[in-house]
């Protein structure tokens, strides 16, 4: 089974309870949001593998570290997260970034995929898909399958606000993919939205309300 997280440093939690705020403003959002994403990679990382490397520093030789394992991509489920690309690559800026566009129908809340541009390599990589919202899962569990149908085989989910409903899709159709999220809401309400979530998060960091 695979591994659900809730990052709970305390900045990650006072970020969201800002973006959470309905008056938060479209400029503030889209801050706030990659600043989250960054302190959230920042956290998931820790476990990266390192390797000892000779280096020499104006004083003499040293044997020091610098990361050892496979190189990373990060994933952007368009267009929310898009809003999170940035930050990640604040702290990795030689990942590659790949696309996958996708919108969730308003009534019957099914994925559709409309766009999917990848880095060529991405069998070679360590995958961070990222999107603000985790709601039913119909979305990440498409984007999973996608990327898997190309060859990915290390891939982890980063996302903001999670349902409890979209953990459980992702992990029992996808039971090898760990899950990181900033906050586990309540639940999905009537409309498909997560309560009490953040509301539309395309919407509100490009302003299309
Ligand atoms: O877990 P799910 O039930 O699939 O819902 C979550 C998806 O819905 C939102 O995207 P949306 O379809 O609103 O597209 P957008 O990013 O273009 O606004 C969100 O960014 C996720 O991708
Ligand atoms: O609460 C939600 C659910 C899906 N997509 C969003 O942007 N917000
Ligand atoms: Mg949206």
């Amino acid at each position: 089974m695979s591994k659900f997280t809730v990052l709970n440093h305390p900045l990650i939690q006072h970020k969201l309870t800002l973006i959470r705020n309905k008056d938060t403003g479209t400029q503030e959002f889209r801050e706030i949001v990659n600043e989250i994403a960054e302190l959230m990679v920042y956290e998931i990382t820790r476990d990266l593998p390192l390797k000892d490397v000779k280096v020499t520093t104006p004083m003499g030789e040293t044997v020091q570290k610098e990361l050892a394992g496979k190189k990373l991509a990060v994933i952007p489920i368009l267009r929310a997260g898009l809003g999170m690309v940035d930050g990640v690559l604040q702290l990795i800026p030689a990942a590659k970034v790949g696309h996958i566009g996708m919108y969730r129908d308003e009534k019957t809340l099914q994925p559709h995929e409309y766009f999917v541009k990848l880095p060529s390599d991405i069998d070679q990589r360590e995958l961070f898909i990222v999107d603000p919202m985790l709601a039913t899962g119909g979305s990440a569990n498409m984007a999973i399958d996608a990327l898997k149908k190309r060859g990915a085989q290390h891939i982890r989910l980063v996302v903001l606000v999670a349902a409890p409903e979209g953990v459980h899709a992702v992990q029992t159709n996808h039971p090898d993919i760990d899950i990181y999220a900033a906050a586990l809401d309540e639940k999905i309400n009537e409309n498909g939205y997560i309560f009490p979530g953040l509301g539309d998060a395309g919407d509100r960091l490009f302003g299309t309300k």
